[in-house]
């Protein structure tokens, strides 16, 4: 017998069915975010330097420098994950032809090549307007700053961006998570924590004023950020208020939240009172919010919940994450590939029979079953999964990303010279 059948037989012994596991994490997308492939730096034609108190450490060589060589970098990434998967863009990336257009002249046009991408390649496009590195956000408030004129400013953004995802869904015949996060905060004890709360509603209720059929408006809430470390305006609360009395998503960021925090015990809650749910998947290490996420426990609760939940059908499962330190494309892949095995892992999960122990009050059955859960065989379930899907399995996907960054990434320069405009 292949490791693969003798693993079937022994989720079957438990009550499982490999093959109806297999056939359902087939199914589930998972959006990767364009911003891990070039350390979030967009391609605007005036750069500017990262804001809004997020961070990118490190210098590997081989960062992408255009949308040319982010797209091939997310080809290589596609085509060792199984599964198809979603892109997650970020307004900044996209393509303005070597002119200088402000945030709120954005047009569809200028996403049009992501969009054919998108469409020949049969991913879906999630899209977020960007609230930070730009001048109009120097002063550390955007959409609930006190100046009317920048307030305008990036409602007019958050306006166009909408069109946008509008747009991106309607041209793939998909929804497109379009998902708004502003930095906003003070650095140090505020005076007055109400009135920026008060105009980042109102500025919201304008931006979601026109009703979209493709485009699912999502608002995510921070803790702190470097800089925000004693306010930020829009808060947990905040925007858990926001979207049940308006009906957005909600988007939980799994950095987001004080370190004993986990998102996961979040999902069940939220879940009774939004209509659906975005995912930032991510791992906080101390003050960062944004490591390459792994196979750990707190990603295993995740996808625990949301199949014992039977959540998945509501949840728009993103990543957030970005490290320069190591190979991006090999962050992207790692980062993934974990995603997807913790969804493997707990659809492999005798879920009623737990759930039946712990209706019965067999408190020492479920905890005894979970314990042993965690020998079982799922490494080979994987392993079949990915030759199903015609993709390298563990150690084998390294190989080709190593033969990527010999063969292209080595080949950009190290200097990182200006980005280049596509035409
Ligand atoms: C680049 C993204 O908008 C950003 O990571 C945001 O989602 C966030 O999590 C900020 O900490
Ligand atoms: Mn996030």
């Amino acid at each position: 017998m292949s490791p693969y059948q003798t693993a079937k037989q022994r989720y079957a012994d438990l009550g499982v069915d490999t093959e109806s596991a297999l056939a359902q994490l087939a199914t589930i997308p998972i959006s990767l975010h364009c911003w891990q492939g070039d350390d979030v730096g967009g391609f605007e034609t005036t750069s500017t330097e990262l804001s809004g108190g997020i961070a990118v450490t490190g210098n590997h060589p081989g960062k992408a420098r255009n949308p040319e060589e982010l797209r091939s970098d997310l080809d290589k990434v596609y085509s060792i994950l199984p599964g198809n998967h979603r892109l997650n863009l970020h307004s900044f990336y996209g393509e303005f032809g070597g002119k200088v257009v402000d945030r709120d002249e954005y047009e569809v046009c200028h996403f049009q090549n992501w969009i054919d991408w998108a469409k020949a390649n049969n991913h879906g496009l999630d899209f977020n307007p960007t609230f930070f590195a730009h001048p109009k956000a120097d002063s550390g408030f955007t959409l609930s700053s006190g100046d009317e004129g920048i307030r305008d400013f990036w409602i007019e953004h958050g306006k166009r961006c909408r069109e946008i995802g509008e747009a991106m869904g309607q041209a793939l015949n998909s929804h497109c998570a379009n998902n708004v996060w502003v930095p906003d905060g003070y650095k140090d004890l505020p005076a007055d924590r109400l009135s920026p709360r008060k105009r980042l509603e109102s500025a919201l209720d304008e931006l979601f004023s026109k009703p979209m059929e493709h485009n699912l408006d999502a608002v995510e809430c921070k803790l702190f950020g470097i800089g925000s470390e004693s306010y930020v305006v829009g808060s947990h609360e905040f925007y858990m208020g926001y979207a049940v009395k308006n009906q957005t998503l909600l988007c939980l960021d799994a950095g987001h939240f004080h370190p004993t925090e986990s998102i996961a015990d979040k999902l069940s809650s939220v879940s009774l009172h939004v209509p659906e749910i975005l995912l930032h998947v991510s791992r906080g290490v101390r003050w960062d919010s944004d490591h390459v996420i792994v196979l750990d426990d707190l990603l295993l609760d995740i996808a625990r919940e949301l199949v014992r939940g039977g959540l998945l059908d509501k949840t728009h499962i993103g990543l957030d994450f970005f490290d320069a330190s190591i190979n991006r494309v090999a962050a992207w892949t790692i980062g993934t590939r974990a995603m997807i095995k913790a969804l493997l892992i707990a659809l492999l999960e005798p879920t009623e029979t737990l759930q039946n122990l712990e209706n019965e009050g067999d408190y020492t059955g479920r905890l005894a079953l979970m314990e042993d859960l965690k020998m079982m065989p799922f490494g080979d379930v994987w392993e079949e999964y990915c030759e199903r899907q015609n993709v390298p399995g563990s150690h084998a996907w390294l190989n080709e990303v190593r033969d990527y960054e010999n063969t292209v990434l080595a080949q950009r320069e190290s200097s990182q010279p200006a980005k280049i405009a596509a035409a």
